[in-house]
């Protein structure tokens, strides 16, 4: 089973377009758990500018199901972290400007670095995964960095998904089974959304997450949230 974890940072945008608390986002985390989802996302950046970090504090202690913190580990998140002790933490090599997610880690040249935030981060009692291109080659120094899971970067499969979805999702068919052989879970997120979720589901077996945001927010506008977290859950059916 394929567990949906709704990214809310697009929420948060949102309510700080004013300095106000519209829309309430732990509401809305406590209503996509009524909707059916199996986890909540979150990933706080050093700017703010949607998720911050006194909403991660609140919402570990709002969130009934996962929740999951995504980030660079910088000083300041591993802080946030020690203080928080989310159920999952995805480590994301992230600058500080970037726009969105552009990258996984090059698990070779900073090993020495991810063993250490792992074992920390796990001492803490988090599950821990890593933003991965869907790469083979890299799949060995990912388990080498001591990580419960990886996940799969999905923006290059969701952008040529509709020109050829097979090659689309052949790179990951390949590093999600190969990560399955060597004892790794396999998550999967960035730009998944309802035209291209059933097929990644399809076809890769060893799917133990999917963390959606941005399409699934811009879906609920025109869609209602109810309606699109359990269109989305349909889709991991
Ligand atoms: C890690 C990842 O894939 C990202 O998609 C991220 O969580 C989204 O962040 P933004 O909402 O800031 O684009
Ligand atoms: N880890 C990916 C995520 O949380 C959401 O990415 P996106 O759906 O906002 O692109």
């Amino acid at each position: 089973m394929t567990k949906l974890s709704v990214n809310i940072n697009k929420l948060a945008t949102l309510r700080n377009a004013r300095g106000h608390n519209r829309p309430d986002i732990l509401q809305a985390a406590r209503d996509i758990e009524r909707f059916g989802a199996e986890g909540i996302t979150v990933h706080p950046r050093p700017d703010e500018r949607h998720i911050r970090y006194q909403d991660v504090r609140d919402l570990k202690s709002t969130v009934t199901t996962e929740l999951n913190v995504e980030g660079n580990p910088t000083p300041d998140f591993l802080a946030l972290c020690r203080e928080v002790r989310p159920e999952q933490v995805t480590l994301v090599p992230d600058a500080p400007d970037a726009i969105t997610s552009n990258a996984g880690w090059d698990v070779i040249t900073h090993r020495s670095f991810l063993q250490d935030v792992v074992a920390e981060l796990k001492g803490l009692g988090a599950r821990v995964s890593i933003f991965l291109d869907p790469d083979l080659a890299l799949v060995e120094g990912a388990v080498a960095t001591g990580t419960d899971r990886i996940e799969l970067y999905t923006e290059a499969y969701a952008r040529h998904y509709l020109q050829d979805r097979e090659a689309a999702v052949a790179p990951y068919r390949a590093t999600a089974a190969r990560a399955g052989q060597l004892g790794l879970g396999v998550n999967a997120g960035h730009d998944l959304d309802l035209d291209n979720l059933a097929w990644l589901h399809l076809q890769l077996p060893e799917l133990a997450e999917v963390s959606i945001g941005h399409a699934l927010v811009c879906d609920a506008l025109y869609l209602g949230l109810e309606n699109t977290v359990q269109l989305y859950l349909r889709q991991l059916k």
